[in-house]
């Protein structure tokens, strides 16, 4: 069934950004140790050295070569509005040492984003490991309070339209995809945050009803087997009456018209005895309540025996009185085979009682749905329209996490770096930019990261990508588009314009403009091909330069 349409979440017009929109996101949702080292570095006197933290993510998940970077608005509504409350300062003073001094809580009292700049990908874009998704510029001790909650806000939300891309690749662009998840999703956060951003990811509607208010998702659904079950008899429908569509007249018995349906289709059809009078009922009295949104439910008792020749009878008599029926779920059993066999019955009803447009009824399909049962339907050839999909799809069921990290890159204009054993670990120092650069058939070829202040890579003009740390891979590409990667969310003290943040619809118009335009090879399911990600050669010496000098060198005894 089809809910009217929200409109988007309003926002204020006077140029203020709303808190984020789970009032638990807070100064105080962060990691404690983001205060002890506040606190350090407060002490220290160096909670004002200008630092750059870059937030990346290291590895695509669900053994992709692709992702979908979401939660951007929320972290720029966080620190839009970052101010601790005398109660959170209190909190804090009991949760750190007694040894700390008064002057610091004082400190914190009158601290907030304003020397902060937040330069990000816009969301909703196609992105890779390494990649910086923002570059977070700011007073060290207020930056380091950013992690917890930035990583937070992008790891989940990131993940989860990434799953749902996924999801959309599978079923195809021409199927519906619903979003089912809400009981099943990781508390209350997870369940509004996977609908909004499984919206992103490409979904077409969900059935969370806070989603659709907070966010102007399209919401959609259709009723479940305990309404069924409900049902024990025709006889507990006590008002009959149903008034034809164009309001010309009233049928008073709607529930004889269903029964003389269900006899003609048992005449024509022959197979089945009596269909189980109570699903009967049900699906009546549903109709006698949405006469223009009638869907059912069919497999509480028998899909082929009970649930199609009675939502049939159902909804041929809808018919009678000019409303169109809408079709069906599945739930359970062999999908593709239940799918097949309804949609050759519905056939067989537009042809044997002339009623056009009942073979193209909708199949909605759900049931413990994932990308491999998507792709298994494929295979075998399926006649569903559109799936109802949750837990697999909001619990990250295939992977758990992200892993996206938020490493310190340059503190007074000094280049930093993380040094690992594993390399992949090592993190990409310096304050930098980033490009897209597009070949000559219009697919994005290769990011590349370069130092702020090198010129950018121009349209024509060849460029040598290197990847950051093998020495051998290497290569140079003539861009046909160039395309700078981070732009201004938060712009500080910086004077720069700041980017307005998009209506969640056109957050996954990009999502899906950017997905189409990605190289199939990066895209398919079995051993894709990996996006290149690499950086200027010039970035790539100061790397390996600033490698060398902080790994001590060993000693050999
Ligand atoms: N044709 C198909 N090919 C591959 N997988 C399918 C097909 N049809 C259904 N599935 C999947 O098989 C699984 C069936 O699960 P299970 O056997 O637990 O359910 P069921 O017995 O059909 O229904 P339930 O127990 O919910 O009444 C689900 O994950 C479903 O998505
Ligand atoms: O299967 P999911 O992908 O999580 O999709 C949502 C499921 O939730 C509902 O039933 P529920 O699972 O609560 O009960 P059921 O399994 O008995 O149908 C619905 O009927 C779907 O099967
Ligand atoms: O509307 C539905 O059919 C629905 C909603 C949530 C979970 N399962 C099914
Ligand atoms: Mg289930």
């Amino acid at each position: 069934m089809e809910a009217k349409d929200n409109g988007p979440n309003q926002r204020p017009s006077n140029g203020t950004i709303n808190g984020p929109t789970n009032p638990m996101v807070t100064p105080l949702l962060n990691d404690l140790y983001q205060f002890t080292m506040a606190y350090a570095y407060w002490k220290a006197g160096k909670h004002q050295e200008r630092a750059v933290f870059d937030l990346y993510f290291r590895k695509n998940p669900f053994g992709g070569e692709y992702t979908v970077f979401s939660g951007l608005e929320e972290c720029i509504r966080f620190i839009a509005n970052f101010k601790l409350t005398d109660d959170e300062i209190d909190f804090v003073r009991q949760s750190l040492s007694p040894a700390c001094e008064d002057a610091f809580f004082d400190y914190l009292r009158g601290l907030d984003c304003s020397d902060v700049e937040v330069y990000a990908i816009p969301e909703g874009s196609v992105v890779f490991p390494k990649i910086p998704l923002l570059r977070v510029e700011g007073p060290i001790a207020v930056v380091q309070l950013l992690e917890t909650p930035f990583v937070n806000l992008i790891n989940f939300a990131s993940l989860v339209s990434t799953n749902a891309a996924r999801h959309r690749k599978v079923a195809g662009k021409s199927k519906t995809l619903l979003e089912f998840g809400l009981r099943r999703a990781q508390g209350p956060d997870g369940g509004v945050g996977a609908s909004k951003y499984c919206y992103i990811g490409g979904f077409d509607a969900t059935s969370n009803v806070a989603a659709g208010k907070l966010f102007g998702i399209p919401l959609r659904g259709t009723h479940s087997h305990a309404f069924v079950s409900s049902y024990m008899s025709l006889d507990e429908i006590t008002d009959r009456s149903l008034r034809r569509k164009d309001g010309s007249s009233t049928c008073e018995d709607f529930v004889s018209l269903v029964q003389t349906w269900l006899s003609k289709i048992q005449l024509f059809n022959g197979v089945f005895g009596e269909t189980n009078q109570s699903e009967l009922a049900a699906f009546t009295s549903y109709a006698l309540a949405f006469p223009d949104n009638f869907l059912a439910l069919v497999d509480t008792y028998d899909v082929m025996r009970s649930g199609i020749p009675n939502f049939c009878a159902v909804a041929l008599a809808l018919g009678d009185l000019g409303y169109k029926a809408v079709g069906i779920r599945l739930d359970s059993g062999d999908l593709a085979y239940l799918s097949y066999e309804s949609r050759k019955f519905f056939c067989s009803i537009e042809n044997e009682f002339g009623v056009p447009g009942f073979g193209k009824l909708i199949i909605t399909a759900s049931n413990d749905l994932n990308e491999e049962t998507l792709d298994a339907l494929n295979k075998q050839g399926h006649e569903v329209d559109a799936f109802g999909i949750g837990t697999y799809l909001v619990t990250c069921y295939a992977q758990a996490a992200l892993g996206v990290v938020f490493k310190l890159v340059e503190i007074n204009n000094q280049p930093r770096i993380k040094l690992s054993e594993d390399v992949s670990k090592v993190s990409i120092p310096c304050k930098k930019r980033s490009y897209r650069l597009y070949g000559k058939e219009g697919y994005p070829l290769v990011d590349i990261m370069t130092g702020e202040n090198e010129p950018p890579p121009k349209v024509g003009e060849r460029i040598l990508c290197r990847h950051p740390f093998q020495e051998s891979k290497r290569a140079y590409v003539v861009p046909q588009q160039v395309e700078e990667l981070l732009r201004c969310y938060w712009p500080g003290y910086s004077g720069k314009e700041r980017e307005t943040l998009p209506p969640l619809k056109e957050i996954r118009e990009r999502c899906i403009n950017q997905l189409e335009q990605m190289r199939p090879d990066h895209m398919r399911k079995l051993n894709p091909t990996p996006y290149k990600v690499s950086v200027s050669a010039k970035l790539y010496d100061f790397i390996h330069f600033l490698w060398l000098n902080e790994a001590p060198v060993g000693e050999l005894q």
